[in-house]
Order: C-alpha cells, then sequence, then structure tokens
C-alpha cells in the first residue's frame, strides 16, 4: 500500500499529516505510528495527526503520540493541521475544527497561524508549581537553571512520580521579562524534550498570569524551536477566548511503501 504523508513543524514540535478522509489509514495500528514517527527507522515525529471529514465542521483532528497511542489535545499541531488543510484545499483563510477535547477555530495572520483553545477554568496552584489543563494536562514549575536542566531526566521523575501513568507534560520556567517567559518542555508520549509544546506554553501563560507572574493578557514564549504567543481573557470563572499564536510549516511531502 502507498501512503501518501506530509511533514509539518511548528516551533520544531514535529508531525506526520495524513489525509484520512477516505478512511483507508490502520488507525489502532499503534506500531505502524511508532515506526512512521521513529526518527532512525521511519519519517520521524513527535506525533502523527489524521485530518478527517466531520459533519459540522471543515475537518476532525486525530491526535497520536509519538509512541503510537491516540491521546489529548496537541496545541502546536493543531496549527499545524490547519496549515496543512489550507495546503489540501479544504479551508481558506479560516477553520473550525472538531478535536478530542471540542471545537477549535483558527485563522491565518500573516505567517501565523492563531489557533482559539478551549477556556480553562482551574488552574491549581501548589507550592513551587502550578496544575491545569489546556485540552491536554500541564506541570507548570518555575526554575532558575533553566538552560542547564536535564530536562529529559527531571521531566520523566515528576510525570511518573507525581502523577502516574496516565501522567502529565512538565514544564520548566524563566522570567525573562514581564510580558515574556523562556520555556523547556517535557512531552509524556514522546517520553522526552520536545523543541516546544503548544498547549504546554499556554499553561504557562495562564500559570503565570494567576499566580501575579504577569499583570499582561499577552504574553510572550520563547521556547527551544522559537517563539509563540499566547493571548487570553480572564475572569472571576478562568480564562476564556485564549488563542495560541506562532508560525507552522511544511518541511517536505512524501509517498511511503507499507
Ligand atoms: N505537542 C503538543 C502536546 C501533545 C500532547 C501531549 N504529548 C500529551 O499527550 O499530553 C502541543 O503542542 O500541545
Amino acid at each position: 500500500m502507498k501512503l501518501q504523508f506530509y511533514k509539518y513543524q511548528g516551533t520544531g514540535n514535529d508531525f506526520i499529516m495524513i489525509d484520512n478522509r477516505d478512511m483507508l489509514f490502520s488507525k489502532n495500528d499503534t506500531k505502524l505510528v511508532q515506526r512512521l514517527c521513529d526518527r532512525k527507522f521511519g519519517i520521524g515525529a513527535d506525533g502523527l495527526i489524521l485530518l478527517e471529514n466531520d459533519d459540522d465542521t471543515d475537518f476532525k483532528m486525530v491526535y497520536y503520540n509519538a509512541d503510537g497511542n491516540q491521546s489529548t489535545m496537541c496545541g502546536n499541531g493543531g496549527r499545524c493541521l490547519v496549515a496543512f488543510a489550507k495546503e489540501i484545499g479544504v479551508i481558506s483563510d479560516r477553520a473550525e475544527f472538531m478535536a478530542v477535547d471540542g471545537l477549535h477555530r483558527a485563522e491565518f495572520q500573516n505567517d501565523e497561524v492563531v489557533l482559539e483553545m478551549q477556556p480553562v477554568d482551574l488552574v491549581e496552584n501548589f507550592e513551587g508549581y502550578s496544575y491545569l489543563d489546556t485540552g491536554s494536562p500541564h506541570h507548570v514549575q518555575l526554575i532558575d537553571n533553566l538552560e542547564s536542566l536535564d530536562v529529559k531526566q527531571e521531566g520523566s521523575r515528576l510525570r511518573y512520580g507525581k502523577y502516574g501513568k496516565a501522567g502529565s507534560n512538565i514544564n520548566f520556567v524563566k522570567k525573562l521579562k514581564d510580558d515574556l517567559f523562556a520555556v523547556r518542555t517535557y512531552e509524556r508520549g514522546v517520553e522526552d524534550e520536545t523543541l516546544s509544546c503548544g498547549t504546554g506554553v499556554t499553561a504557562v501563560a495562564l500559570a503565570m498570569y494567576d499566580r501575579g507572574y504577569t499583570k499582561n493578557s499577552a504574553v510572550g514564549l520563547e521556547t527551544p524551536g522559537g517563539r509563540l504567543e499566547v493571548l487570553f481573557e480572564a475572569n472571576d470563572k478562568g480564562y476564556k477566548n485564549i488563542k495560541l499564536k506562532g508560525k507552522a510549516e511544511k518541511v517536505f511531502e512524501g509517498i511511503l511503501e507499507l
């Protein structure tokens, strides 16, 4: 069987995109997704995303982590999928799509994709860290030695020690300016540091605001893969109109013989 694939990246978080509107992809084949995402034996990616038909919106997003399992929302993946949908002619300048956490809207602004995230009602603040769900679960922790930190080692310790099997993504943060934070993320399902995480930086922006480390509702996030911006409205019920903004680019496309 021949499989047409596309490779995208959003601030270095990279994804294999497959147009599955014909529903021919073996969706329960964990080993196949693992192999495609493998950086030595496959195409190589942090995750794989299927674009499928949806009755009520422009398309449906089905997300897999590099470990081959379907998972919760991926913010950078969502932005890349919108760029992919435009590339293959499913949308033009804006999109409305269904993901595992519900409806998302997106639009292009110059060379960036702005993705609306689900509202967040609860930020749990503990001594030294916060925990919240921005479509995916996130631990957010300020740290002094961000540059030298072994994110894989410390992230996997917290991911398994504190949050058990289902786990959480782990974000380490350093304040750079009032409206700018540096972030490094350990992603569950990749089980390593990735160059950026969209739901992760969203969680960081909200947690930093919630804890009083910024008064801005437009926050810049510097990741190892580049700059993202998170915009939101805060009210007594939590956070709404949350937007994740950044570049999403096609890297290459090809055909695999399976
Ligand atoms: N890279 C993502 C997050 C993907 C999901 C995550 N690994 C999980 O399983 O929770 C993003 O950009 O949000």
